[in-house]
């Protein structure tokens, strides 16, 4: 099996703070709260786009994060929402925990999509903290956390492209100047034979996996060597490159060698014979390049009768002439090819990650005697306290009280007067 796979992390936005705020009108001294809820911070989603064939775009960024909700603010103003973040992947991608290994979701099909992080709701505004004892409450939310993920994804990788042609016409060395990235090779039960694959991404961003297709012609018609593995990966083959060595340096002839190839394909499955191919005139660099060339061109024609004849790009791989134009075109032609084994289909799976509750706090000493607490659920409750002021703070007090942070810390053995920091907060613990 060949696999892509890249390890990146995600940020979901944040919750934008709330506000506290307090109406002032003409001739009402003293107006209500009127401070507004923040937005909510954008998700991050994986979604499925099957024009995509590799995990490449992840090899240049490897960091998602989605845009933080605006701040609540006066006059009830809830801040803008941001936008979720959508991030496209290839369909077969495999999403898995990079920590626990855990896989979190398999994305198959067109807009199959996954939430992988969710952003943070808003904190809320003073509006919402006005109470008969405190009308004019001092109270807001900051908005809460996004979810943060360190995920793996692995996509199994089946060729596009094949390239086909007698031994020494140039197929490793096309193969090693147009592809950037090999990716992981597992071992094959059949080792005598290992499919040279590689991965082709165009400046315009498209990309394809292309493959030598080893032992087609060493007999392989005949089922030596190949494996069931392997022959999925022909299968899937949408676009044959069919190399011929114009090198003239070869006894057989060009042409004749072209036909060999055809006849074998046709053996080893009739149905290859009827897949999309280019034929690539190799080693245009050599002195007799062209008139082989010519030649080639001739006798196609005249064998195609007046039909037309496949297209031919003529290339070298040793000084890269045309192997721009002739990958241009191969993208270009795997795009308007149907896909030979089954058409994507076009689902509306959607799927949200859900996270596991960890424990809510933990407490630990310092080596100054200063009581330490954490843990996930507490944190982002302390996060989400606006510590500019002190009702929100007594808020958070109470909070924690209801956690049953107090008793756990009473139990701990703490005194008045203590000093409790939660991240980089430190206050005084008081009965
Ligand atoms: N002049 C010239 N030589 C080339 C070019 N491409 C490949 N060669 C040479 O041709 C020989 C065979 O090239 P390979 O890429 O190994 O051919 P292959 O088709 O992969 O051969 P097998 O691995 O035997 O199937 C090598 O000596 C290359 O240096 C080219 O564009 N121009």
């Amino acid at each position: 099996m060949f696999v892509d796979q890249v390890k990146i992390s995600i940020k979901a936005g944040n919750g934008g703070n709330g506000a506290v705020a307090f109406r002032r009108e003409k001739f009402v001294p003293n107006g209500g709260p009127a401070g507004g809820d923040g937005g909510h911070g954008g998700d991050v989603i994986f979604k499925v786009d099957t024009g995509l064939r590799t995990l490449m775009d992840f090899r240049y960024q490897r960091k998602f994060k989605a845009g933080s909700g605006s701040n609540g603010m006066n006059k009830q103003m809830t801040g803008r929402s941001a936008e979720n973040l959508v991030i496209k992947v290839p369909g077969g991608t495999i999403v898995k925990d990079t920590d626990s290994g855990e896989v979190i979701g398999d994305l198959v099909d067109e807009n199959d999509t996954l939430v992988i992080a969710k952003g943070g709701r808003g904190g809320r505004g003073n509006i919402h903290f006005a109470s008969p004892k405190n009308p004019a409450p001092e109270i807001a939310e900051n908005g809460e956390p996004g979810q943060e993920r360190n995920v793996q994804l692995e996509l199994q990788l089946l060729a596009d492209v094949g390239l086909l042609g007698f031994p020494s016409v140039g197929k490793s060395t096309l193969l090693s100047v147009v592809t950037s990235a090999k990716p992981k090779i597992a071992e094959y039960h059949f080792t005598t034979l290992v499919p040279n694959l590689g991965m082709v991404q165009l400046d315009d961003g498209r990309d394809f996996v292309i493959a030598d297709i080893p032992g087609l012609i060493e007999g392989a018609s005949q089922g030596v060597g190949l494996g069931f593995e392997f022959l999925r990966h022909v299968e899937r083959t949408k676009v044959l490159l069919h190399l011929v060595d114009m090198g003239g340096l070869e006894e057989e002839n060009p042409y004749e060698s072209y036909q060999k190839i055809n006849e074998e394909l046709k053996k080893y499955d009739p149905e290859l014979i009827n897949r999309r191919q280019i034929i690539v005139a190799t080693k245009m660099d050599m002195p007799d390049a062209e008139t082989c060339l010519k030649e080639f061109q001739a006798r196609l024609r005249e064998q195609h009768d007046g039909r037309q004849i496949p297209e031919i790009f003529p290339i070298s791989a040793i000084t890269h002439q045309g192997l721009q134009a002739l990958m241009q075109r191969t993208a270009d032609v795997l795009e308007s090819t149907p896909n030979p084994v089954k058409a994507p289909e076009v689902s509306n799976n959607e799927a949200t990650y859900k996270y596991e509750a960890k424990k809510p706090f933990t407490i630990e000493r310092d080596e100054d005697g200063t009581w330490v607490l954490s843990g996930e659920k507490l944190e982002k409750l302390f996060k989400m306290t606006n510590t500019e002021h002190d009702d929100s703070l007594i808020r958070f007090a109470r909070q924690m009280r209801g956690m049953g942070v107090d008793d756990a810390l009473r139990q701990a053995g703490i005194k008045n007067g203590d000093s409790v920091r939660i991240l980089d907060f430190t206050f005084e613990f008081v009965e």
